[in-house]
């Protein structure tokens, strides 16, 4: 009856999260087995187990928790108990029925929440045997009638709790929601350059293959591959090497189209879709080119840096591998052309 959920995502505030939830939870439990064991005129060992479950656990259990080097563990044991004590309260209200299935559901539910796999399973054998050690010290007399006042004392442990429940699972769920949103985000950009990452350049590039089987227009496929730049890492180090990379998104950026599509695809290769036909794109891949052979780092004076460009047009029939491997096949071309260059796959190369 401590309501807690998502303990899987394992925070550190957990004993103090619990704490508050198990209070209210094991409050609320209290206000039908009083009435109850007033109602039973119960002896001092049913009212002593009573306040010893409902009011001095959940803090006993906050301490062993906070204390306990391991936080996570020591709640779901917590919650073992919690289970055993509901159990623990079905003979000692002579199963009187309506509490009785409150607090075994409450308890068994609340295990369920948690999000810890087959806890509700693994509190099932305490549970039983506190009930059963319960029934041989407090007998096995059975009265299943719950009176309206019983009723009402369960109200506010099922309206409470279920409201509490589905608030703290809204807001997990929330968060996971966000989180999930800025995972994905993550995922999508390549961090050094800001461009698509090489899975989401890929997948954007395929639906646009798709876009342009239903609606045919011009498309054509730059690779783009920086001149030596293992030697830039070499002479200037690492750190200039980057800022090549980032400067030559920056490039992609302002020289060419809008609407393209750009990624970093590994290392110092990078990939633009472009809305043109291969002539105009071969014109705006050498205007690239040019910018970045005049390009010049503040940081690094003495940095100069060429580009290598392979250009393939979409054909009707191929996929993005072949359309990947012609582009791939220029580039290669102007590599072993003397590189600073572009060239156009060949219609062959389908
Ligand atoms: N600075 C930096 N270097 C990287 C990064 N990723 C890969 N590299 C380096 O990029 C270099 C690529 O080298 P190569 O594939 O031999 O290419 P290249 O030196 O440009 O040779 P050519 O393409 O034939 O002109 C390797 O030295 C990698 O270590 C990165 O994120 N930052």
């Amino acid at each position: 009856m401590c309501f807690h959920v998502g303990m899987e995502f394992r925070p550190r505030s957990l004993p103090r999260l619990t704490y508050r939830f198990r209070m209210l939870g094991m409050g609320l439990a209290a206000l039908p087995v009083v009435v109850v064991l007033h109602d039973l005129q119960a002896g001092w060992l049913a009212w002593g187990w009573m306040i010893a479950g409902c009011f001095v656990w959940p803090h006993l259990a906050y301490w062993l928790s906070s204390r306990s080097r391991d936080s996570y563990r020591a709640e779901v044991r917590n919650f073992l108990v919690d289970s055993a004590i509901a159990g623990s309260f079905v003979p000692m209200m002579h199963f009187n029925l309506l509490p009785s299935a409150v607090l075994l559901t409450v308890a068994t539910a609340d295990k369920v929440n948690a999000g810890v796999p087959g806890l509700w399973r693994r509190a099932m054998p305490g549970m039983l045997l506190a009930l059963l050690v319960s029934g041989f010290l407090h007998g096995w007399a059975m009265d299943l009638t719950s009176r309206t006042l019983v009723v009402a004392a369960c109200l506010p442990l099922m309206t409470i709790h279920t409201l509490a429940v589905s608030a703290n699972l809204y807001r997990l769920m929330r968060r996971v929601q966000v989180q999930n949103r800025q995972l994905e985000a993550l995922t999508q950009r390549d961090e050094l350059t800001g461009l698509d990452s090489r899975g989401h350049w890929r997948n954007q590039a395929t639906s646009r293959i798709g876009q342009l089987r239903q609606k045919p227009a011009p498309a054509t496929l730059l690779l783009l591959d920086i001149d030596h730049f293992k030697t830039i890492n070499d002479r200037f180090g690492h750190a200039a090497g980057d800022d090549v990379l980032r400067a030559l998104a920056g490039l992609l950026r302002d020289c060419l189209p809008e609407d393209q599509v750009s990624g970093r695809l590994g290392g110092d290769e990078f990939g633009v879709l472009l809305a043109l036909p291969p002539d105009q794109a071969a014109h705006a891949a050498d205007a690239l080119r040019a910018a970045a052979q005049a390009l010049t780092l503040p940081a690094h004076p003495g940095l100069r840096f060429s580009l290598s460009i392979g250009l393939a047009a979409l054909q009707p029939e191929g996929d993005l591998r072949d359309w990947l491997e012609a582009a791939d096949r220029a580039l290669y071309r102007a590599k072993d052309s003397g590189r600073n260059r572009t060239a156009t796959a060949l219609a062959t190369m389908f």
